[in-house]
């Protein structure tokens, strides 16, 4: 049985860093974006990426970045992951594959069946795609989910996940449906914009677990 993948983004905080792990995240997201809820200034970033023990990847979320303070960030919190949530375009995912050890991420808002096509252009410079909601009032992190029918007969060209409005509730049917091999939430795991519940982060990750392990 494949291991589904769990990713919890936004965590801002010692505690919800160490419930995500002991949850049994594989991956957790960290958001380096003024503008977002979940920023965490660089200092704040390094400084929880040291809780994340090495079985667990720590993803670090940008937007639009300009190339110097991407490897400022990166050289600050050394990430396992890059996601790049902007309109970041293949060239400058190729710059930062070919020059790092780095695995690099691209987000892709789908709102129709052409953007989805669209994203193969990053087939051979991403090392897995996200797919997420259009972008709301924010590039990420809007709590709205894509239509999960678009995907039932992409022919995936490199790996991927989904994210976009999943929460505890939701996130077994998402896996039944699409069969994704990562599943990735924000805003559905919080009690106010920004503020992890712990509870929550558990209910997802056992959730997402027993569906997959229902489909074996
Ligand atoms: O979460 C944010 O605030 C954010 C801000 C800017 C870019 C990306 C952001 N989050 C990206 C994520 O990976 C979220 O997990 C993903 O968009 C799903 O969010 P949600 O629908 O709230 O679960």
């Amino acid at each position: 049985m494949p291991e589904q993948l769990i990713k919890i983004c936004g965590l801002t905080t010692p505690e919800t860093v160490d419930a995500a792990v002991d949850a049994g995240a594989t991956h957790i997201g960290l958001v380096h974006f003024e503008k977002s809820p979940r920023h965490l200034p660089l200092e704040d970033a390094a400084k929880l990426r040291t809780r994340v023990p090495p079985h667990v990847k720590v993803v670090l979320l940008t937007v639009n970045m300009q190339p110097k303070d991407t490897a400022e960030a990166l050289q600050e919190i050394q990430p396992d992951v890059l996601q790049l949530h902007g309109r970041e375009n293949p060239e400058w995912l190729a710059l930062i594959k070919n020059n790092s050890k780095l695995e690099v991420w691209k987000a892709i808002g789908v709102k129709d069946a052409a953007a989805l096509e669209k994203s193969d252009r990053f087939a051979d410079v991403a090392h897995r795609l996200i797919y997420d909601a259009a972008a709301g009032a924010l590039p990420g992190g809007n709590g709205l989910a894509l239509d999960w029918r678009l995907l039932l007969n992409h022919r995936h060209k490199l790996p991927w996940g989904l994210a976009g409005g999943l929460g505890p509730s939701n996130v077994g049917d998402a896996i039944r449906y699409t069969d994704a091999p990562l599943v990735d939430a924000s805003s559905g795991l919080e009690s106010a914009p920004g503020v992890k519940d712990t509870g929550k982060i558990r209910a997802f990750c056992d959730a997402a677990r027993e569906a997959r392990r229902a489909m074996a």
